[in-house]
This record gives structure tokens, sequence and C-alpha cells, in this order.
């Protein structure tokens, strides 16, 4: 553990299991989920995993505080599927009429809850275990059914309650645990990724909810993310039966695999023209872009800059300077790199926990307001041990609040940054005002 620096705190706890051989070994991997971790190419198992399946196969409850990108969701459903098993005897085989999931695993976000099923189908493949992911038309077909009276065996609505595992929302789920339509008590693993947004006030009640209906004695939970403050981390030890905590590395610190840096730009306008400088020197896409918020019209006025560059010019390509032949091949260059530019605009909280695959670039267009934040952002990059960039780009009045904090992420991580970052006076944090959709200068 020293060597790896896994760090893991609790009485008793489960020994590392470095590989799924070593897995295979130790605790009887059943033969299709070490067939699918093969055929995934997790023969190797990451840091959290090696530490987090032994723990979860133990029927421990887990706190886990891991890197962005480090395999925290295969470190849950390997030990879910494992203890499943086969679910024929639920079916029919002697268990009698199924009575509602045995493990469910919640994501704060819709997109990362499709993820999450995409993962468990994967490493579940010619196993017997049945996977939903609670969609809104499932949601609506389970309240059509009950007004229409369908009795389940166990109470809920009979298409839900014959899952083994369940992946939701909390929204969607406590809708219909309220509604008694899907009855929680058979639940044995209950998984709350990215815990600490989970914990948040926003979804606090609605997990507390789900929290109490998990009501079986054998029932373990497991908290999972890359970042843990202190507050959620007292809170999660509130709810937690005394549990094995693992860190891998650093707490709340951005993966060693991402390179980092700051562009000043000076003012908002200069955001523009120094992502126009970056795509001139040359990008290599996918790239993701970060901006302050998710509206539509600022998404847009990223999404073209070769246009917008003509309409500086005044109007129409016919008014710009004469190409020279160098400036042509520039800026057919440039229109290439454009049209491979993959831009997936994004707030930070629908881009948390996402694996969009092969990203060797993030730009924080805006500056993000917390270090948290920009820990899941260039997260996004430098994944499953591929090395990514972050750039972010700050103006003066915007990174004010949090640019002395992200600068000590990004010296923790052993990123260059100029001391007089690090000595800034720590600021009170004001709510940012909305950034213009245009700049001033362009009414
Ligand atoms: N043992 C492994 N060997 C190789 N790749 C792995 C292994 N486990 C997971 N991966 C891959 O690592 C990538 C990141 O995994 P995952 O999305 O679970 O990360 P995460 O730790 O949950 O990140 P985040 O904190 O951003 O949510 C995925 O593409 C996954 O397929």
């Amino acid at each position: 553990r020293k060597a790896l620096r896994i760090h893991a705190y609790g009485n008793d706890v489960p020994p590392l299991a470095q590989s799924a051989h070593q897995l295979s070994e130790a605790h009887g991997l059943r033969p299709y989920l070490y067939q699918n971790m093969m055929t995934a190419g997790y023969h190797e198992l990451t840091r959290v995993q090696m530490q987090a399946v032994p723990a979860l196969l133990a029927g421990r409850e887990l706190l886990a505080c891991a890197p962005t990108g480090s395999g925290k969701t295969a470190a849950f459903v390997v030990p879910m599927l494992q203890r499943l098993g086969s679910s024929a005897r639920r079916r029919g085989g002697g268990g009698g009429a199924p009575r509602g999931p045995r493990a469910v695993l919640v994501a704060p976000t819709q997109e990362l809850a499709r993820q999450t099923h995409r993962e468990v189908l994967k490493l579940a493949a010619g196993g017997k275990v049945s996977v939903a992911l609670l969609t809104r038309k499932m949601v609506t077909a389970a309240l059509a059914e009950a007004r229409g009276g369908g009795g389940g065996g166990g109470g809920g609505a009979p298409s839900l309650v014959k899952y083994d595992v369940v992946v939701s929302t909390p929204l969607r789920l406590v809708g219909l645990v309220d509604r008694g339509l899907l009855p929680l008590q058979e639940v044995r693993l209950l998984v709350l990724d990215e815990a600490d947004k989970l914990l948040e006030l926003g979804f606090l009640e609605q997990v507390d909810t789900l929290l109490a209906a998990c009501s079986h004695a054998e029932v373990s939970r497991a908290l999972f993310s890359a970042t843990m403050l202190p507050a959620i981390e007292s809170l999660a030890d509130t709810v937690l039966r005394q549990p094995v905590r693992v860190v891998v590395g650093e707490k709340n610190a951005a993966a060693e695999t991402v390179e980092q840096s700051l562009v000043f730009v000076g003012r908002e306008d200069g955001k523009m023209l120094a992502l126009r400088q970056m795509i001139r020197q040359g990008i290599q896409p996918p790239v993701l872009i970060f901006v302050q918020s998710p509206e539509i019209s600022r998404c847009s006025s990223l999404c073209s800059p070769r246009r917008r560059q003509k309409k500086r010019g005044g109007g129409g390509s016919s008014q710009l300077p004469p190409p020279r032949p160098s400036a042509r091949a520039l800026a057919a260059a440039q229109e290439r790199a454009v049209q491979l530019f993959h831009e997936l605009v994004l707030d930070g909280l629908r881009a948390r926990g996402m694996d969009f695959k092969g990203v060797k670039l993030v730009v924080n267009f805006d500056f993000p307001q917390t270090t948290v934040s920009y820990i899941h952002r260039i997260g996004r990059t430098g994944r499953a041990g591929m090395r990514g960039k972050a750039v972010t780009f700050f103006t003066e009045q915007e990174a004010r609040p949090s640019l002395r904090s992200i600068a000590n992420v990004m010296k923790a991580s052993g990123c260059g940054v100029p001391d007089w970052m690090l000595r800034l006076q720590p600021m009170r944090k004001q709510k940012r005002k909305a950034i213009a959709v245009k700049p001033r200068s362009r009414k």
C-alpha cells in the first residue's frame, strides 16, 4: 500500500488484490466476470480497485476517494456482480417472486447513470444478472402500471421489481420509492457515485430517503468520489458503519496524468483570441471546452470561431485581407482543425464522472469557481493512465476568488505555478455574475 500510495483506514482492512487473476484466486471470481474483465482489458487492477473490490466483497461499508479516471466505476461494479451471483434462483428457481433490486447504483446525473449502466452491462455480459437504467419512460410506465392495478409479488410495479440491479439518479428512484413502487428492502449494496455531490444540499434529502429505504440488515453502502471535502466526509461518517476508508494518492488532488497550465487572457474578449491562437498552433481533438453556464448562445458563439473572425473583418470574406499562400494554408489548416474540433461545451455538474474516450485537451474557457469543479473538469482527460492537457483561461476579475487554491492544486500535482499566485490573499467567495454572451466591444 505504501509503495502504491494507497491509504486504507479502518478495522481489519482486507488485503489488496492487484490483478483480476489474483482476485480470481482469492475470491473465486465467477468465470463470466473474469472473462469480461479480461475482454475489457482490466487484467491489472487500478489502485482504487485493488482495495475497494476486496473490501466490498467482504461486505464492508466503504468510503473511497481516488483521482478522476482511476476506474472507480469498475471498483464497485465488479464486487457487486460477484456478490449477486446467479439470479436464476430469483426467477422462479425456488426463491419465490422477486421483491425488488438487490443492488442500487446512484449517480447525480442521468448522463452518468447511463454511463454506469453501460459499464455494468459490459461486465455482466454472459451472466444472469438483470440490470435496469431507470429512465423517464420506465418511471411513467411503472406509474401507469400501478394505476392499472398491476400488483407485483413484492408490492411494487412488477416490471421493475424483477431487476437485480437498478441504476438511477436519486430523484427518479425516490419518486418510485415514495409511491411504494420500488421496494428497496432487499438491497444488499447501495452505491453513491460522486458521493460528495450527492451529499450536498440539493440531493441530500433524496439520498436520505434512499438510505432509509435500503433497510436490510446486511446492506452495505459504498461512497465513491474523486473529491471529498471535510464537511462531506464527516457527514458520510454519520451514515456508514465501521467503514473501510480508501484514499488513493493525495485527497482532493488532480489526476497526475494531466499536465495543467494557466493562461492570463486579460479581459473577456481575450479568451476567444487565446482559443484561436491555440487552434492555430495545433490542437489534437477531441477537445472539451468548459464554460460557466450551459447557455446555448454562449456555446454556439464558441462553436464557430472562423465565422466570427470573418464578421470582424467587416462582414464578408471579400473584405478580409487577400490571403498569401502561407495564410491560405494556415486558414485551411485552421478550418480543418475547427472541423475536427469535437466541441462539447459543458457545465461542471454534467461533466462529473463522464468518461469521454480519448480526450487529449480540456480548456476551461471560463474559470472554474471552486477547486472541486476544477478537479472534475480537468479530470475528463488523462484517464485510465493516458496523458492529457488542461488549459485554464483567466481574467483578473473572474479568477480572483479561487486562483490561489487552484494554483495550489496544480502545485500539489507537480505543475509549475508562479509564486505570486500561491501568495495571493484568500478572498471571501462571491457569487460570480453571469458572463456576458457577447463581448461588449461587439454589440
Ligand atoms: N483495471 C483497469 N484497467 C484498465 N482500464 C480500466 C480499468 N478499470 C477501469 N478502466 C477504464 O478507466 C476509465 C475510467 O474509469 P471510470 O470512468 O470508472 O473512472 P472514475 O474513477 O469513475 O473517474 P471520475 O472520477 O471522473 O468519475 C474507463 O474508460 C474504464 O474503462
